[in-house]
């Protein structure tokens, strides 16, 4: 292999001269041959070895053109390291779910466009995701790498292994290289508790398993009604109703956090962690997430960034449904909350969308937020298809509708079938409309199985399409937190 001392010439064919990296001695770029993405890579032996690919003539040049293998992707993260995932910190962070991997590098392009301090998490998908779209983390976590890849992305990022609820969705993710673990003790939450009565509170009381969490209802009392948290504009205290509501409501998730945390500590990789809540029936008020930061404190347990339930509605790809007044005054307790016991960040899930209450959600944390984003995402491509496919559009659009009823069942959403236009004049405009977005956010496991290829192969055939789609769209998204 000759050595070159310059790069080689972006070929006129080279679709992706931003991911041209050149470092050392040696050049890697994303190209296309025979129809399909290829890495290339030019230079000396030693990282051509560590590659699986051909060598083949590009143009003056002998390269080694590769697949975007998992095996390559891995490579590569080891040879341009800022593509390897670590963890963030308190920066402020934004979540790109991609649901069909392809979107990356138009969250890549929004991200450049706002500029500012945003922290990227590329790589996050729930396992509810992963299992309706078929893809495991390690697919999930390489399409992000390639994706970036393409892009041209240099900066750092991490990877979100999202709403997770056992030691072996842990396990998969963490095998996979995610360093961003989002803990989901929703099936341990007991959202009854703010309704029981006395003696049904006294009962569950009883059950609760004090000696693991090595405290008692006693010191809990003893705790927490001499706490007094200033929260500028009122002082937060708790009396002994409210410790036992969420006593009940939140000290068996605090278990299984604690034992998901150490779970984790014992695999010695680095990693970080988020306390999602959110999906709970019922808001987590100020008072309760005092309490259950302090009794995660308590056992130890570190995180970087916790997802309340936020009173109103943050619901599947649509804006904040709620008296945005009242989310205000919340949001400026909870932000409080999480800096004076972190500091931590808030996270928005379900945060798409919510372009009405981002400027609060930025004001009251000043930065320390996350913003979680999935499905709006995926909605992008479906604006491709019906701008493209009409026909195909429609198609997967009644299909949705068959399944809506069915796929909705683990989402908070107020979409109506009935509301859905029946003879929509305008496509692409029902992907602007509240209902139809909802019908066709949360079908996305069925219809993946049923179009999965003809969807794909849009993607591709109109990549440029769904890039500047995506970028225009995370545009809107990320400027309200890029000040940071
Ligand atoms: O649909 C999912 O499972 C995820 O997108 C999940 O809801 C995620 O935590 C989120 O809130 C994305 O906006």
């Amino acid at each position: 292999m000759t050595r070159e001392t310059q790069p080689p010439p972006p070929a006129p064919t080279d679709p992706y001269p931003e991911s041209r990296r050149t470092l050392h001695d040696f050049t890697v770029w994303m190209g296309q041959a025979a129809g399909e993405k290829q890495l290339f890579v030019q230079g000396p032996e030693h990282p051509l070895q560590h590659f699986q690919g051909d060598a083949v003539q590009h143009g003056p040049l002998k390269v080694l053109q590769c697949p975007l293998s998992s095996h390559n992707a891995k490579v590569l993260r080891e040879i341009l390291p800022n593509l390897k995932p670590q963890p963030l910190g308190l920066a402020t962070s934004a979540g790109f779910g991609d649901r069909l991997g392809v979107a990356t590098p138009g969250h890549v392009q929004a991200l450049q466009a706002v500029g500012g301090r945003i922290r990227p998490i590329f790589a996050q998908q729930s396992i509810r995701e992963m299992a309706r779209t078929g893809r495991t983390p390690q697919q999930v976590l390489d399409d992000a790498t390639w994706g970036a890849f393409q892009a041209g992305w240099t900066g750092t990022l991490g990877a979100d292994a999202d709403h997770l609820k056992t030691p072996e969705d842990i396990d998969r993710c963490a095998a996979a290289g995610f360093t961003f673990f989002t803990l989901d003790p929703s099936g341990h939450v007991d959202n009854a508790a703010g309704r029981d009565s006395a003696a049904v509170l006294q009962e569950k009381l009883g059950q609760l398993p004090w000696a693991a969490l090595d405290t008692s209802e006693t010191d809990l009392q003893r705790r927490y009604r001499a706490l007094r948290l200033d929260l500028g504009h009122r002082t937060l205290t708790l009396d002994e109703e409210a410790i036992t509501r969420a006593a009940v409501k939140y000290l068996p998730a605090v278990q299984q956090i604690q034992a998901l945390f150490q779970h984790l500590q014992g695999k010695n990789i680095p990693f970080e962690l988020e306390i999602s809540v959110d999906e709970g029936d019922a808001p987590t008020t100020p008072a309760e997430h005092v309490f259950l930061a302090s009794e995660l404190k308590r056992l130890g347990v570190s995180w970087v960034s916790l997802a309340p339930r936020f009173i109103g509605s943050f619901e599947k790809g649509v804006d904040y449904i709620g008296d945005v007044d009242l989310l205000n005054l919340e949001m400026q307790d909870h932000a409080l909350i999480a800096r004076r016991l972190g500091p931590y960040k808030l996270s928005l899930h379900s945060g798409s969308d919510k372009f009405s209450i981002y400027p609060i959600a930025m004001h009251h944390t000043q930065g320390l937020v996350h913003l979680k984003t999935a499905g709006t995402s995926y909605l992008e491509a479906l604006r491709v298809v019906a701008v493209t496919a009409p026909d195909l559009f429609t198609e997967m659009l009644e299909v949705a509708k068959q399944h809506f009823e069915e796929d909705r069942a683990s989402y908070h959403i107020s979409g109506k079938l009935d509301r859905v236009p029946v003879q929509p004049g305008n496509l692409p405009a029902l992907l602007d409309h509240f209902d139809t977005r909802q019908v066709l956010h949360v079908t996305f496991g069925t219809l993946l199985q049923q179009f999965r290829e003809p969807l794909m192969q849009l993607m591709e055939q109109h990549e440029t399409l769904h890039l500047q789609g995506l970028r225009e769209h995370f545009i809107r998204h990320l400027a309200p937190f890029a000040g940071a």
